[in-house]
């Protein structure tokens, strides 16, 4: 029988490389979204029409996402949808709050209804936050710092509780930043790989940006939903840290698009001195974490024989390249 999957959020940096992921092992992709109509086009997947099958559905709308549950008949579920930008999360945490753990309570509770129906949620290393511990395994102590962090704690503690209470397939993905050319252009790494990419072409001269020493753990996302899938097709449902366990600087990855480009950081000003084409914007900077979000992978890579394949210089440079390829094409 043809495994069925529903991806809530299929038009998201993630959904869509699951989509193409499942679809190529002969799964048949229903996703949601918010709006159908033109849905696939305006995610910059194209190419995923006719091959998957969508229904619209908001994270608010508990009956929608029900209701997509129930048509989907899905073997498997990844709730992928939310709110990912954690800025945002200061302005507006109740709507954070119902966005993620709200969302995740719903489908959590429609699969409940099913037999044998899998899920797994994406959650995030925004849970462990002040661990007093890095890296972080999925046992770390988890204290978020953010209401985005507290929201994807509920879900996380959502998965974990009525796994155990109900003894169902239910899995956490403990994400940590996973990255590729079709990452918005407000998250670093593609705001990065952009504004070098205009640099190189003449386009502009600066890049703008926040705290140069803030630390992450950046894979590629076509390794992460990888991880996913083997998460939720093990024999045993399990909750994984997924992640390279390679603490990079925000001025690492700079650099790194950089060389990548082929374009020197730092420039000669006229009155002799150096110029680094970097400018610290206060607008950008964030508080310095004092327990890095660095991820321990080693559950993933012992139980499921997981590890990313992109190393951070290949993510980079592959950033930097679809870049200046939809910057020649626009010329
Ligand atoms: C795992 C986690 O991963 C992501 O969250 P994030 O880590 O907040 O991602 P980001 O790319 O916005 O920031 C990365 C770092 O870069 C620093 N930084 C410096 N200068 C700029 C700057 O100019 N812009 C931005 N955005 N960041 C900057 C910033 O302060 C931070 O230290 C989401 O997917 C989230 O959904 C998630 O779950």
């Amino acid at each position: 029988m043809t495994r069925r999957a529903l991806i809530t959020g299929i038009t998201g940096q993630d959904g869509g490389y699951l989509a193409e992921r499942l679809l190529a092992d002969g799964t048949e992709v229903v996703g949601t979204v918010r709006r159908a109509d033109g849905a696939l086009e305006r995610g910059g997947l194209a190419q995923l029409a006719g091959r998957v099958a969508l229904l619209e559905a908001e994270l608010g709308d508990a009956d929608a996402l029900r209701r997509a549950v129930d048509e989907a008949q899905p073997d498997e579920i990844y709730h992928l949808a939310a709110p990912t930008f954690v800025p945002d999360s200061w302005r507006d945490p109740r709507s954070v709050v119902e966005a993620i753990a709200g969302a995740t309570g719903t489908i959590l509770g429609a699969a409940l209804e099913r037999d044998g129906t899998r899920v797994l949620v994406v959650t995030s290393s925004e849970i462990f936050g002040d661990a007093g511990v890095s890296p972080q395994a999925e046992g770390a102590p988890m204290r978020p710092r953010s209401p985005y962090g507290v929201a994807k704690l509920a879900a996380h503690g959502l998965v974990g509780t009525l796994r155990s209470h109900h003894d169902r397939f239910f899995v956490s993905a403990i994400t940590f930043n996973h990255e590729s050319p079709r990452r918005p252009e407000r998250f670093l790494p593609r705001k990065v790989s952009r504004g070098v990419a205009r640099i190189a072409r003449g386009l502009e001269d600066e890049l703008t940006l926040g705290d140069q020493r803030a630390v992450r753990d950046w894979s590629h996302a076509a390794d992460v939903v990888d991880g996913m899938v083997l998460a939720l097709r093990h024999d045993e449902p399990g909750d994984y840290v997924l992640a390279s366990g390679e603490p990079r600087t925000v001025g690492d990855l700079v650099d790194a698009a950089f060389a990548a480009a082929g374009v020197d950081r730092h420039v000669a000003a006229a009155d002799g001195s150096t110029r680094d084409r970097v400018r610290v914007d206060p607008r950008f900077v964030r508080p310095p974490e004092q327990w890095p979000p660095v991820g321990d992978p080693s559950r993933a890579r012992e139980v499921l024989g997981w590890r990313p394949r992109v190393t951070f210089e290949e993510l980079v440079a592959e950033m930097v390249r679809a870049d200046l390829a939809l910057l020649d094409a626009a010329s």
